[in-house]
């Protein structure tokens, strides 16, 4: 595991300019009816299974998961039967685009988030995959972390290892963990800096858009209250918009204390995708996809990539659609 001990990062970096905040092309409203046939392009009922290929429907890598899927103005939405159907096309998904990436630039830079995503991520860890993917090319960071000891049952960091990461070659020198060490300001600063270390050395790549760091995937879960990553409804730091990683003591979901990588830094993704099964997340699901208009959307709502986001959901999260 890669160390992101400030002792190690003690060489100052170049400051990165901020985000310029350019303005963003209004989102086109989702309306079920938006659900296309892959080659029809007539609509589809939200229970109709297409049996395309996979998310992507091409890459290198093939599956037969079934899905409905929808392109509207906040992305490429696919609804499958079961959570089983869904994990199937995320590992194909997964790793079509780590193929991609470490083809083009040598590596693949993804970023986890912690709960239910993880078991979701299973059939990376089966064959094909497990075998055919090159995972000397992966490079992996925490979209958020809690800020208890690695081996805690609250860590993410200890969740994806023993649900994913020891499973798979993944070289430990490139699993970026916090330093579990710190309180969580010094965490979340320490977390920046290995970050800053990082785009100076080239392992991850820079929006000429934003100036933030532009990650090749991030894999994202979704609360019932609509968090992403430990960016809460109603919290003030949903708005910031200068640190890349930051750090909150009051967290409505314990445990309390976090750290969190912010929107810029979210939305600099070359892709997304959002993982989100069950009917206990309906709710948030059709706030962000939905025709209501909200002057004050729920984090999920928020998430808007400047590369491509894929809506992975299971037939129960997207119920309300
Ligand atoms: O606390 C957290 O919750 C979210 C959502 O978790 P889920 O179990 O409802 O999928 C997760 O994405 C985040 O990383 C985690 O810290």
């Amino acid at each position: 595991m890669a160390s992101c001990s400030p002792l190690y990062f003690s060489t100052p970096f170049p400051t990165l300019p901020s985000s310029p905040s350019l303005p963003k092309l209004p989102r086109l409203p989702f309306h079920p009816s938006l659900l296309s046939h892959p080659f029809t392009h007539k609509p589809l009922p939200l229970a109709f299974s297409t049996g395309i290929r996979g998310a992507s429907g091409s890459g290198r890598f093939f599956c037969r998961a079934k899905a409905s899927m929808a392109e509207k103005g906040k992305g490429k939405v696919e609804v499958f039967d079961s959570e089983d159907d869904l994990s199937v096309s995320l590992a194909k998904y997964t790793a079509d685009l780590a193929d991609k990436f470490s083809k083009e630039r040598g590596s693949f830079t993804v970023v986890l988030s912690g709960g239910s995503l993880i078991k979701s991520l299973r059939k990376l860890v089966e064959p094909p995959y497990v075998d055919a993917v090159d995972w000397s090319t992966w490079h992996v960071f925490w979209v958020d972390e809690r800020v208890v000891p690695k081996d805690h049952d609250d860590s993410n960091y200890k969740l994806a290892l023993d649900g994913f990461l020891s499973k798979v070659p993944i070289l430990p020198g490139k699993v970026y963990a916090i330093n579990d060490a710190l309180p969580a300001e010094g965490a979340a600063d320490d977390y920046e800096t290995c970050l800053k270390h990082l785009v100076k050395s080239n392992v991850i790549s820079v929006s000429a858009a934003t100036g933030f760091p532009k990650f090749d995937l991030m894999l994202l879960g979704v609360g019932p209250d609509g968090h992403v990553a430990s960016l809460f409804p109603g919290h003030p730091l949903v708005k910031e918009n200068e640190k890349w990683v930051t750090f909150i003591k009051n967290s409505p979901k314990p445990p309390p204390e976090r750290i969190t990588f912010t929107f810029p830094v979210i939305n600099s993704s070359a892709n997304i995708a959002l993982v989100v099964c069950g009917a206990g997340k309906a709710g948030p699901v059709h706030a962000a996809l939905g025709n209501d208009q909200n002057s004050d959307p729920l984090p999920v709502g928020m998430v808007s990539p400047e590369g491509e986001l894929v809506w992975f959901l299971d037939k129960d999260a997207a119920s309300k659609l």
